[in-house]
C-alpha cells in the first residue's frame, strides 16, 4: 500500500464512491482528505471513514501527494484557478471530471504551470467493490505515477489503461455513465410490475435480484457471447421470445446505440464548453 498523501476536491458521489473503495481495499485513512465548500457531505465522510476534511481546498491541495480533482466540469476552471499560486511540480494530479481534456489543465490553461496529470473515468460501483474505470496518462507521466493512479482506481474495482485521450469519452459511454442505463431498465420493470399490481418491495427484489444473476452469467461465463446467454434464456416458441421480440421491434438495439452516441457527443461538446 502506498504512503502517498491524497486529496479531494470535490465531496460529491464519486469522490465518496472513491474513498469507499480507498478504504475498504485497506488504504489508511489519515492519509486521505477531502475538500468541499459545504460541510453536510464532509461530516459524513468523516463519519463513514474516519478520514481528514477541510473547507480550504487550497490547504488541501498543498499539504497532498496527490491531488484528485472531482468538481463538475463546469467548475473546474474556478476550481483549478484558485489552485495556481500553488508549486504543483511535484504533485501527481487526477481529474475525473468528463469531457474535459488533459491539456486544458495544462501550463498554458487552467493551472497556469506544467503539471503532471492523469485524467480518469470511473464510475459510482467502486464504492462496492465493482468499480470500472478508464485511465489516459500523457506522454509527461512516469510509471510510479501510474502506479499510484492505477492503485487508486483499482481499489474499488477494476480499471484500464486507454492509449488515445478520445477513448476516454467511450469509456463514459461504455462505464462511467452506463450504470444509470440499467437502474433505468430496472427502474421501467419495476414501474410495470406494480402497474401490473405487484408490491413495489416485491417487484424490487425480483428485478434487482434477475439483474445481479444476468451480471454475473456474464462474468462466469466468458465463453459464451451475451447474444448465446440470452438464447439459452429464450425457449422455442415461449415467454422470453415474446419479450425479447417487443425489445427487438422497439429497435432496442439502435436506441441503445443512439444513447451512447448522445453521451459521446456530450462529452465533445463539454470539451469545447468548459
Ligand atoms: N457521478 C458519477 O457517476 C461520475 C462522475 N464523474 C465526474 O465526477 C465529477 C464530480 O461528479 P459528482 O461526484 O457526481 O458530482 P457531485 O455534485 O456529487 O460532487 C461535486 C462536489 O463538488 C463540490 N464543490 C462545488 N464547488 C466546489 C469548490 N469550489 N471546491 C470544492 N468542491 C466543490 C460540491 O459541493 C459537490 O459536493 C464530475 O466532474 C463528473 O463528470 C465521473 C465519473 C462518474
Ligand atoms: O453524467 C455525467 O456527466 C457524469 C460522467 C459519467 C457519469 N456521470
Amino acid at each position: 500500500m502506498s504512503d502517498k498523501r491524497i486529496c479531494f476536491i470535490g465531496a460529491g458521489n464519486m469522490s465518496r464512491s472513491i474513498i469507499s473503495g480507498l478504504v475498504n481495499s485497506g488504504y489508511s485513512p489519515q492519509l486521505i482528505e477531502a475538500s468541499n465548500p459545504s460541510t453536510g457531505k464532509l461530516q459524513a465522510l468523516q463519519a463513514d471513514f474516519a478520514i481528514k476534511v477541510t473547507t480550504d481546498n487550497l490547504a488541501a491541495a498543498k499539504a497532498a501527494d496527490v491531488i484528485v480533482l472531482a468538481v463538475k466540469p463546469q467548475l473546474m476552471q474556478q476550481v483549478c484557478a484558485a489552485l495556481q499560486s500553488l508549486d504543483l511540480s511535484n504533485k501527481l494530479l487526477i481529474t475525473i471530471a468528463a469531457g474535459i481534456s488533459a491539456a486544458r489543465y495544462s501550463d498554458s490553461d487552467y493551472l497556469a504551470q506544467p503539471v503532471k496529470l492523469i485524467r480518469t473515468m470511473p464510475n459510482t460501483p467502486m464504492q462496492i467493490g465493482t468499480g470500472m474505470s478508464g485511465m489516459f496518462a500523457p506522454a509527461n507521466i512516469n510509471d510510479e505515477d501510474k502506479a499510484i493512479c492505477n492503485l487508486i482506481m483499482t481499489s474499488g474495482g477494476q480499471a484500464v489503461w486507454v492509449e488515445k485521450e478520445a477513448d476516454l469519452n467511450l469509456v463514459i459511454a461504455l462505464a462511467g455513465s452506463s450504470p444509470a442505463y440499467f437502474f433505468l431498465f430496472v427502474e421501467a420493470m419495476i414501474k410495470a410490475a406494480t402497474e401490473l399490481g405487484m408490491e413495489q418491495q416485491t417487484a424490487r427484489a425480483l428485478a434487482q435480484q434477475a439483474a445481479l444473476g444476468a451480471a454475473k452469467m456474464l462474468l462466469e461465463n466468458p465463453q459464451l457471447s451475451p447474444q448465446q446467454l440470452r438464447q439459452n434464456v429464450t425457449s422455442k416458441g415461449g415467454t422470453t421470445h415474446e419479450a425479447v421480440e417487443t425489445f427487438i421491434q422497439g429497435n432496442l438495439s439502435g436506441l441503445v446505440k443512439q444513447a451512447m452516441n448522445n453521451c459521446i457527443a456530450r462529452a465533445e461538446a463539454m470539451a469545447q464548453e468548459f
